[in-house]
């Protein structure tokens, strides 16, 4: 489970978040979704404190991140996965090197590295890419190796900040299908930023809309499209439907 509370973040004057609350169920695939400069990058860099929050708590499966020292978050974000729109590969080194990376930078035993990597890159579909460089690969290709480095310490929590839009629309669905999968099989909680209604509709559990560093609401994503609350204000509501999946209760 993720747990903020009250958290808030200022970039010199200019306050990004303001006292969001937000709890994410165990397991569940949650998206946010809002305009450009709404914040939602920084909520969820705010989950493993890649920023530090000025106030408020952050709490992932009932342990708080925001009391910890240096050392205990080093040691707390091991359960935390997180990939990006531009994968942040290491461009000089092989695929495999990519993600024996992150098991040694989590002291992951030495034994038994070679055999861990190989199992996250079966389960992303690159076991026969291993030696390749990262230019020698599809953006696709790029985000599966991220998906293998982020799941390799076997993570709770998955963030994802805009995982495919630097993707075509056929490889957003093999993406998103992959992230599906380490939800159902692992039982991952899986938080996904993304400006695009269709990518949050099809793999969304719930999703957060943002605007000007609040939650405007959040709501349940029905296979019919996102359903109608009471107290969603009208304009979100009509700016979402416009890019269609709102379901009028
Ligand atoms: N490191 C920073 N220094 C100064 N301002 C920042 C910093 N990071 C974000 N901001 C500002 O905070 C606001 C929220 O940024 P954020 O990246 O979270 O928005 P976003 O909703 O993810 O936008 P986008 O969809 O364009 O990525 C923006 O106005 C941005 O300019």
């Amino acid at each position: 489970m993720i747990n903020l509370h009250q958290v808030s973040k200022k970039f010199s004057q200019f306050q990004a978040i303001k006292s969001v609350t937000l709890t994410i169920p165990r397991g569940e695939i949650h998206g946010i979704i809002g305009a450009s400069g709404a914040g939602k990058s920084t909520l969820l860099r705010l989950m493993n404190l890649l920023e530090t929050p000025d106030a408020g708590e952050v709490e992932i499966n009932g342990q708080s991140l925001t009391i910890l020292n240096n050392k205990g978050l080093r040691e707390a974000r091991k359960s935390i996965g997180m990939i990006f729109q531009h994968f942040n590969l290491v461009a000089n080194k092989t695929v495999y090197d990519n993600v024996a990376a992150s098991l040694e930078l989590a002291s992951y035993p030495k034994k038994e590295r070679r055999g861990r990597v190989a199992e996250c890159l079966r389960f992303v579909g690159l076991e026969g890419e291993m030696e390749k460089y990262p230019a020698q690969l599809s953006g696709g290709q790029k985000q599966r190796v991220a998906i293998a480095r982020a799941l390799a310490n076997n993570p709770q929590v998955l963030l994802c900040d805009e995982p495919t839009s630097s993707l075509d629309p056929n490889t957003t669905a093999e993406i998103l299908e992959v992230l599906a999968n380490i939800n159902e099989r692992f039982g991952v909680t899986i938080v996904i930023v993304s400006h695009e209604l269709d990518v949050i509709k099809s793999i969304c559990n719930r999703v957060t809309v943002m605007a000007a560093g609040e939650i405007h609401d959040t709501v349940m994503i029905e296979p019919t499209g996102i359903e109608k609350s009471d107290n969603r204000p009208e304009y979100f509501i009509e700016q979402l439907a416009e890019k269609g999946g709102i379901g009028h209760a």
